[in-house]
Formats: structure tokens, sequence, C-alpha cells
């Protein structure tokens, strides 16, 4: 799939502007602060309906705006065309698939993108829910019903947590509903994880193994967020008491994790912190190609300052995969980076949050 005019207003510097994205590699350069990640958040934010920046969501409202929007075109490998919307207008969000409103969910559905960015070292050195936060985005990609039962899963432990607050003994039959529907939906959400999981590891390893040969073998390990083997309905059930002693549920899928060990780095301390962030491409990459053949086209990658994140050889490496593969690809940077300079790339000039082709 690729975007193909994508349209820009009041999102951060950006108050209105609009590209022309080429099927392949797109490369924005510009000065710093001129609004380059800007565009890259745009196309995130149409099919994460977040974006990959940490802090309020206040902040993507151009100061002094009322309003901001982003349209594209998008266009699927088969010829299908779709318009995509996503607008705020002050706190409510509404999406748009070919000018009907539809929820957030329906269009992020549509339009995949997977983006390497300056934070993405967080997948291996930050907190578990950046890790299943990627392992949500693979299954709710690949499990028609993953939404739905992710969201009754969350409801259910709401009302868990709440009963574990104010009910101070352990009243089995008050717990039992909520207990029933938490072992139900969790159960499933840890069989799609793991079969995600298993599709991923070849590409796991073939990426591994093009970005980070020295540190050897790839291993991948699963903690679904109760004892392995056991019955969650059963360990629900077993941790009650602890449960209400500390206030909330302490088993679940809301507790999964997953690693990658190396044969030369077993654990995450061994990785350098630009190790960590190849690590970190290592699995956004094996889930562009996982996406591509789950959906038999690819999934569009952001590349956000790509050569201050990586040596050259690196940015080597990567330009030459995706270059070989029929990927549209967004990459930003204050310079062409060298590895694309003799390619077919479409470039563009952004200055203070105008975007303008270059050649
Ligand atoms: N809500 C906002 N309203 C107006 N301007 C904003 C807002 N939020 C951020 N900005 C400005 O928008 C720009 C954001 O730029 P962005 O991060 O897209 O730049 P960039 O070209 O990727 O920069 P760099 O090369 O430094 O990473 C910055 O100049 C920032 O100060």
């Amino acid at each position: 799939m690729r975007l193909e005019r994508l349209q820009l207003r009041g999102l951060r510097c950006i108050g209105d502007t609009s590209l022309d994205v080429a099927p392949g590699f797109n490369v924005l350069v510009g000065p710093n602060g001129a609004g380059k990640t800007s565009v890259l958040e745009a196309a995130f934010l149409l099919s994460h309906g977040r974006s990959f920046r940490s802090g309020a969501r206040d902040a993507l409202l151009q100061r002094g705006a009322s309003a901001l929007s982003i349209f594209s075109t998008l266009r699927h490998d088969d010829g299908r065309l779709l318009r995509l919307g996503l607008g705020r207008e002050g706190v409510r969000w509404d999406a748009r698939v070919d000018g009907q409103d539809v929820p957030i969910g329906q269009l992020v559905r549509e339009c995949a993108v997977v983006c390497f960015e300056p934070g993405s070292h967080a997948l291996i050195a930050g907190a578990a829910e950046e890790r299943r936060r990627f392992l949500d985005w693979g299954v709710f990609h690949v499990e028609q019903d993953f939404l739905p039962t992710w969201r009754r899963y969350q409801r259910a432990l709401k009302q868990r947590n709440s009963l574990l607050r104010t009910h101070t003994f352990d009243d089995g039959g008050v717990y039992d509903p909520w207990e029933r529907e938490l072992a139900r939906c969790g159960s499933l959400i840890d069989q799609w994880r793991r079969s995600y999981l298993d599709a991923l590891l070849p590409y796991l390893r073939e990426q591994a193994a093009l970005l980070l040969p020295e540190l050897g073998a790839l291993e991948l390990r699963y903690r679904p967020g109760w004892p392995e083997g056991a019955d969650l309905a059963e360990t629900l059930v077993a941790q009650r008491s602890r449960d209400l002693s500390r206030g909330h549920t302490t088993a679940g899928v809301h507790r999964a994790d997953w690693s990658l060990s190396f044969l030369q780095a077993p654990q995450r301390e061994h990785f350098s912190r630009g190790q960590e962030k190849l690590v970190a491409l290592v699995c956004l990459l094996a889930q562009a190609h996982l996406d591509a053949v789950h959906r038999g086209e690819w999934p569009i990658v952001c590349l956000d300052d790509l050569a201050s994140e990586l040596d050259l050889a690196h940015q080597s490496a990567v330009t030459e995969s995706l270059l070989a593969v029929p990927v549209q690809v967004l990459v930003t940077g204050t310079e062409l980076p060298r590895p694309l300079q003799k390619a077919s790339v479409k470039v563009f000039h952004v200055e203070q949050g105008s975007v303008a082709p270059l050649l």
C-alpha cells in the first residue's frame, strides 16, 4: 500500500501543506524543527490513531489553531483507492474512510505504517507496555476479533480491580463473572500473541542476521503474564487474596512481556545504546515483513532521522534491503542520507512547516 496525496492542516508547526508521495523512497530534508517528523507523525496517526511521540495529545494541535486534520489517499497494490481522514476539533477526534464517519479502529485497520524513530529503543529498553503494544499491533492486523476481545478484557479487568479496592474480603461470588471473562478473553489473546510471535521469529532472525550478525543466534522469550502452563481462571482464583492486599490484578495478559536474547548478548543489559536501537529496528522491519506476507502488500515504512540514528554501514544495509522490495518509505534527515544519494528517490524540502518537492 502507499500514500498518494497527503494533506495536513494545523498539525504542530504545519499550518496547511500537502505533498504527493512517490511509490518508493521519499526523503524529507530540512533544518532542525522544520516539521519533517511531523509529516511522519501524520502518517502514523492515520495508522495508529495516536502519535509515536510521547506527551500530551494537545501538543499535536498547532498553537492558536482550533482544529487539525490529516487527509490522504491510500492506494492498495491491487489498485483500490481509499480516502482516509483523521481530524480533531476541540477535544473531539473524527475518523473518515471514503467520506463516511467511522470508528478510529476501522481507520487504523485500513492503513499500516511501521515507524522507526529516535524513541524506538524503548521497545527494547522501555516498559513492558511498549512491547505489548508492538505485539498487539501485529495481532490486531491479523485477527479481526482482537480489538473487541481486548476491549472486553480491559472492561473485566477494570471491574475486578474496582472490586479488589472496594471489597476488603474474598467474596468469591462477585468476582466469578469478571474472572471468567478475563480468563476467556485472556486465553484467546494469549493464543493469538503466541501464534503471532511464532510467525514473527523467522523474520526477526533474518533481520538480525542482516543488521546484527556479530551478536549470533537470536532467541525469543515470551511470558504470558501468569505462570507458564497454568490455567488463567485457576490462577486468578488462587491469587485473589494476594490481589486484594495489592489492590489490583497481578495475573493476566496485561502483564505479558517478551524479549530477545542473542548468543553474544544474552541479556538486554549487554546491548550498547546503538545496539538497542538496532534490535528495535530488527523488530520493526520483521514486523513489516510479516505484515507484507499476511496482507499480500507491504505496509508503509517510516524512518525518522535515519542518519543520526544509525552508522553509515547500517543505514546502507537498511536502505538496500528496502530498495529491493515494493515498499513505500518515508525518511527524514537534515540532509539526504549518503546511501540514498545515488538511488532513485523523491526528495522534499521542509522548512517552517511547508513541504515542497526538490527533485
Ligand atoms: N503545538 C505546536 N504548535 C506549533 N508548533 C509546534 C507545536 N508542537 C511543536 N511545534 C514545533 O513544530 C516543529 C516540530 O518539528 P518536527 O519535530 O516535526 O521537526 P523536525 O524537522 O523533525 O526537526 P528535527 O530535525 O529537529 O528532529 C518544531 O519547530 C516545534 O517547535
